[in-house]
C-alpha cells in the first residue's frame, strides 16, 4: 500500500480521526450536544455550517456486549455485508482494492426527501493499534472513510449529487476474565464504539431539513449495524 499515490494522505488521515475520536471520548462536556439517546448510545452533534450548507459534526457513543472491535471494524469495512446494514445505500461498488485493508468505493445513496440523490467516492481503511491505555489487553481497531476526488470520475455529472465525508469508526474491546482460567465466551465481551462523522451533502438543502433527516437516520443506521453485528456474530467464534 505504501507505493501507492493516496497513501501519505490515507495514512495520515487515518491517525489524524483516532486521535480525534479518541479525544472525543473524553471531551463528552462542551460544545456536544447530546440529541439521541436509546439504551447505551449516546449521540452528539455539534451545529455548523459552510457556505450556509449544514455539515454538523456528529459523535456517537455506544456499549455493545458480545463481540470484539475487530468483529465491529470487519462488518463495517467488508463490502459484501455493506448492503446487508446499509439500508440507506443503494449501490455500492470497489472502484480499486489498494490493500487488502484499503479499498477506494464508489456509493449511491438511496434519494432521502426532499434532498437530491446523494454519491460517494471515498477510500476506507481498516487498522488496529495497540491500546495505550491497555498494553497488553486487546488492540483498538479503527475503520476511517474519507472522501477522495479522483478524475476519472467526475462529481456532479450524472444524477446525484456528490457528497464529501469523513467518517471514523472506532472500537475498544474489554474482556472480562473468566473464573478460574475458564475460556473466554461471548458473554465476557464488552466493545466501546466511537462513531464520529462529518457529512457535507455537496449541494444546498434548507438546514432544518437536513438537520431532521441526520436525527432521524443517524440513530437508525448506527443501531441497525451493531444490532448487525451481534447477529452475525452470536453463533460464531470470536475473532479477537
Ligand atoms: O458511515 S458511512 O461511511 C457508511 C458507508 O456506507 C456513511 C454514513 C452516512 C452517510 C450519509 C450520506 C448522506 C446523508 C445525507 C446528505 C444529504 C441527504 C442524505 C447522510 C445524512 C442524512 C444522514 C444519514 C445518516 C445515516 C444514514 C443515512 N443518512 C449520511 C454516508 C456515509
Amino acid at each position: 500500500a505504501s507505493a501507492h499515490h493516496l497513501w501519505p494522505e490515507i495514512d495520515r488521515v487515518t491517525m489524524e480521526q483516532m486521535h480525534y475520536a479518541r479525544m472525543s471520548v473524553e471531551d463528552s462536556g462542551g460544545v456536544w450536544q447530546l440529541f439521541a439517546e436509546e439504551g447505551e448510545m449516546k449521540m452528539y452533534r455539534r451545529e455548523e455550517e459552510v457556505g450556509g450548507m449544514v455539515i454538523d459534526p456528529l459523535r456517537a457513543c455506544h456499549v455493545v456486549k458480545g463481540v470484539t472491535g475487530h468483529e465491529v471494524c470487519e462488518y463495517f469495512f467488508n463490502p459484501q455485508y455493506r448492503l446487508e446494514w446499509e439500508a440507506t445505500v443503494e449501490t455500492t461498488t470497489v472502484l480499486e482494492k489498494i490493500a487488502d485493508d484499503i479499498l477506494l468505493f464508489l456509493q449511491v445513496h438511496k434519494r432521502i426527501w426532499p434532498a437530491s440523490q446523494r454519491d460517494a467516492v471515498f477510500w476506507s481503511h481498516m487498522r488496529h493499534v495497540p491500546d495505550d491505555k491497555d498494553q497488553d489487553g486487546p488492540p483498538i481497531w479503527v475503520v476511517v472513510n474519507n472522501s477522495v476526488d479522483i478524475p476519472d470520475l467526475p462529481a456532479n455529472t450524472g444524477k446525484c449529487v456528490r457528497l464529501l465525508l469523513t467518517v471514523c469508526l472506532m472500537c475498544q474491546t474489554f474482556i472480562d476474565p473468566p473464573k478460574d482460567g475458564a475460556k473466554v465466551t461471548r458473554n465476557d465481551l464488552t466493545c466501546k464504539i466511537t462513531y464520529c462523522s462529518v457529512v457535507n451533502p455537496g449541494g444546498w438543502a434548507p438546514p432544518a431539513v437536513l438537520r431532521a433527516v441526520y436525527k432521524r437516520e443517524y440513530p437508525k443506521f448506527l443501531k441497525r449495524f451493531t444490532n448487525y453485528v451481534i447477529d452475525q456474530c452470536q453463533d460464531k467464534p470470536i475473532l479477537f
